[in-house]
């Protein structure tokens, strides 16, 4: 036997070769108690499987009311649903490695001997815990030779001082040499691999694990060292090692390796355990010391399109109109004649200052398309003015004095079209497109719906404002205002979305004036 003292270093871990295995992402299962504070147990083996690479599973044996000051009470479901648990996994996944924990009594080992041939081929280390690290018993006293029996099954195992001398029927080694004997005498007595962990080393300033490898070269020691770190947070270090080397060993097929690389990462959970500050007892080590994660990414921009945005925002703009008096008369025909007529007249009035400012647009148009665009525009609200001019409003009295809310909706476009750049003029003039093409659609849908009598008073407009290709311009203005909007500033984003809500507002009141009107006293228009 020879004994092969190495320092744990990173260079030793390199230099080594690792075998190719057919899975990158090993399937470990830990078979343990729980620890609801997340420190040791279960949860502290699925955190080193995980920070190992692996992927790991669970299995409970007991369920344990536990933290990082002592073990209050432990519940055992009965063994048949253990056994359950087991072949719920085995009957499903192909398990690269089991880490063995907690057993807590004999029926539950006896259990767990029963279904390990269900694992043939994965790695088995078996950590024999005893007792926590806060001294609670965490084995029934009656189930140490059922233990005992289990270690021939394991390819390593991991006692602790006092765990090595109850396998061994001996006394607890009280220094370093003599435990590596007791390592020894376990390995050959079992043919299993043996990890002697110096972490009860007393008064000790080392901290050295000894492997006693029973492959291979049988009964080889090698000593890995390791200054103690100075911590009280030391909780689960026993169990973190182990699923730990489970999952390392999947890789390198050499218990070694696999200790030098699973030694190295220890070091830094114990280095780091004191940032956790978990518990008031002995915390947990920092499992994922090793992970940093990325910073927390700026909210992004808003990507939405411009008409997504206004079209959500102004929707009550929207519900106000469609519910108005003005527009549910004009929809079912029972408007009547003086105020459409006077609603006509301020339309036609609007729509000499709207075709003004369409012009300018076409003027601002940064392409020849847009300025052709507003320009068409521009024409057709002249031709649909005098239009109104011809069929409606000639030879029907006097026609009424520009109202109130006409020459306010006209005044913000031209303010708009004087001051603003040209994707605010843009955003200011969608409104007369959109809504009206939205409230045309749907008053000739009911009409339509309703038979499409041709006795409707106000048919000829409802045809007008549903007409392909007027939803066809509306489809190109909203399609430059958005294109406008993904190019624009911030400080120009707001202003688009605030001309367009102004604009919608006021043809919310467009709609709304005619109502108001006191036909019998024309100079109080709205
Ligand atoms: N303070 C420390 N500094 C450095 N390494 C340590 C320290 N304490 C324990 N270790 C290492 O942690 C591993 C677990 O050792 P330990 O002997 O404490 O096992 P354990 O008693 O089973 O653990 P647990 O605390 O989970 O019951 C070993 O590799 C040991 O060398
Ligand atoms: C469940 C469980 N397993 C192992 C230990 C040993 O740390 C513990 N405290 N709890």
């Amino acid at each position: 036997m020879s004994i092969r003292t190495l320092v744990d270093t990173v260079e030793h871990t390199e230099a080594l070769s690792v075998p190719a295995r057919a899975r990158t992402i090993p399937h470990v299962l830990s078979i343990a108690g729980t620890d609801p504070t997340g420190g040791a147990g279960l949860q502290a083996d699925l955190k080193s499987i995980g920070a190992q690479g692996g992927y790991g599973m669970a299995v409970v044996t007991s369920l344990v009311a536990q933290n990082t000051r002592g073990v209050r009470s432990v519940h055992t479901p009965p063994s048949t649903f253990l056994d359950e648990q087991l072949q719920a996994v085995s009957d499903d996944v192909t398990i690269d490695a089991v880490k063995i924990g907690m057993l807590g009594d004999a029926e539950t080992i006896r259990t767990v001997r029963r279904w390990l041939p269900r694992s043939t081929g994965a790695v088995i280390v078996l950590d024999p815990v005893m007792v926590a690290t806060s001294g609670d018993r965490l084995l029934a006293s009656d189930a140490e030779d059922e233990l005992r029996a289990l270690v021939p099954l394991a390819d390593l195992v991991t006692p602790n001082l006092p765990e090595l001398a109850v396998l061994l029927g001996e006394p607890v080694a009280t220094g370093w040499e003599a435990a590596v004997e007791q390592g020894k005498r376990l390995a050959a007595s079992t043919g299993t691999s043996v990890l002697v962990k110096g972490g009860h080393l007393e008064g000790a300033l080392e901290c050295p694990d000894a492997l006693v490898d029973a492959s291979g070269d049988a009964g080889t020691v090698s000593v890995v060292g390791g200054t103690r770190i100075d911590t009280r947070n030391t909780h689960g270090t026993g169990c973190s090692l182990s699923a730990a080397l489970a999952t390392v060993q999947t890789r390198t097929g050499n218990w070694h390796q696999s200790l030098l690389i699973v030694k190295k990462w220890l070091r830094g959970a114990l280095e780091r355990a004191d940032e956790l500050n978990v518990g008031q007892g002995n915390g947990p080590i920092h499992h994922f010391h090793e992970f940093v994660p990325g910073p927390i990414p700026a909210p992004p921009p808003e990507e939405r399109p411009f008409s997504e945005q206004v079209w959500e925002l102004t929707t009550s703009h929207r519900l106000a109109i469609e519910t108005l008096g003005f527009v549910r008369a004009l929809g079912d025909g029972s408007l009547p004649p003086e105020q459409f007529a006077y609603y006509l007249a301020q339309d036609a009035m609007y729509l000499r200052g709207y075709s003004r400012v369409l012009s300018r647009a076409s003027a601002l148009a940064p392409s020849e398309a847009e300025q052709l665009f507003w320009a068409k525009s521009a024409l057709s609200c002249l031709e649909v003015e005098s239009e109104l001019h011809r069929t409606w409003l000639t030879g029907r009295g006097q026609s009424p004095a520009q109202g109130r809310v006409t020459r306010a909706y006209v005044d913000h476009l031209l303010a708009a079209s004087a001051n603003a750049g040209y994707a605010v003029l843009v955003a200011a003039v969608l409104p007369c497109y959109w809504l009206y093409a939205h409230v045309g659609n749907a008053l000739h849908s009911q009409w339509i719906g309703n038979g499409a009598g041709t006795d409707h008073p106000y048919a000829n407009w409802l045809e007008t404002y549903a007409d392909p290709a007027f939803a066809e311009a509306t489809a190109r203005a909203i399609s430059i205002a958005d294109s406008c909007f993904a190019a624009a500033p911030p400080a120009d984003r707001e202003a688009m979305i605030e001309a367009f809500e102004a604009s919608a507002w006021y043809e919310h009141e467009f709609f709304d004036a005619p109502t108001r009107l006191d036909l019998r006293d024309s100079a109080k228009l709205p």
